[in-house]
């Protein structure tokens, strides 16, 4: 069976910037890969290159055995988290139908399996009791989980999340990690994450993908976030630190891992 995603030399650049180059991946079925990496690094363009919407200006990327574009109906997506306005005239279920539909637009009578496989999505990730609330008026939280329910309501063998925690209590991070963490257990599909955080998802990770500077490393969170790899990566003395089990990057102007203010003050001091 084709990888979920495969991607061989791929390269992405605008004009004579390099957002990344000679990616080679195979993201296998269950597999959660994180993409990491500073602010305009090319994490979206990473997903909007799976989704068919960035053409690669080298190499080859493959969704299920098939060009990117091709195969919008094994892949779910959850797109950067924008609030929905309270006047969006759609319920939580109808959102979720979205998901069903693709983009054919129009009323339609739903299918009894249809309303099924709403219901059923809507429940898995705990939301069934706002089902017909209307999404502008559910917490962001809330909505997120809506969205979730709707990029898995196709069963896709690709689940692509861009930052889906941004602006989540830890509560809420914990339920949106873990509605995804059990798909791709019992399902088997592979997650391609995009985070600004590690952290919040250190315990599912089993690859990083880590962006910066026009290169990238893949591997483990272990072989990853190392000094040595780090520093290597960003051709400039990096500090990776453990610190009650969160990981901990120090010298990177801008780095997508725990700041400063993650750490206990007595840290914070010593770092600075
Ligand atoms: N079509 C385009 N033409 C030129 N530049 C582009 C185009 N699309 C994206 N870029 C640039 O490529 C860079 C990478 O964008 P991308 O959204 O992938 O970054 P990111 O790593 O997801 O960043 P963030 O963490 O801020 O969301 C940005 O500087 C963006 O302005």
């Amino acid at each position: 069976m084709s990888a979920p995603l495969s991607a061989r030399g791929a390269a992405v650049r605008f004009g004579d910037r390099v957002l990344w180059s000679d990616l080679d991946v195979d993201v296998q079925p269950g597999e959660f890969l994180a993409v990491l990496g500073p602010n305009g690094a090319g994490k979206s363009t990473f997903l909007k290159a799976a989704l068919g919407q960035q053409p690669l200006s080298a190499g080859e990327l493959q969704v299920a055995g098939r060009p990117p574009g091709r195969a919008d109906r094994s892949i779910g997506y959850v797109p950067q988290q924008k609030s929905m306005g309270a006047a969006t005239p759609l319920r939580a279920r109808d959102l979720v139908g979205l998901g069903i539909d693709g983009d054919r637009y129009g009323v339609r009578r739903r299918s009894r399996a249809d309303r099924a496989r709403i219901d059923e999505a809507l429940g898995a990730v705990g939301a069934a009791g706002y089902a017909d609330a209307p999404i502008g008026l559910l917490s962001g939280g809330e909505q997120q989980r809506v969205r979730i329910a709707q990029a898995l309501v196709g069963d896709p063998q690709l689940l692509l999340c861009d930052e889906p925690l941004l602006s989540l209590d830890l509560g809420h991070q914990r339920a949106v990690t873990g509605v995804i963490d059990r798909r791709r257990r019992e399902h088997g599909t592979a997650v391609v994450f995009v985070t600004h955080e590690i952290n919040p998802v250190l315990g599912l990770v089993d690859r990083v993908l880590y962006i910066a500077a026009g290169r990238h490393r893949l591997g483990t969170p272990a072989e990853v976030f190392t000094s040595e790899s780090l520093s290597d990566l960003y051709r400039t003395p990096v500090d990776v630190l453990t610190v009650q089990g969160r990981v901990v990057v120090v010298g990177t102007p801008e780095h997508p891992s725990a700041g400063h203010h993650d750490l206990p003050p007595a840290l914070q001091v010593a770092h600075r």
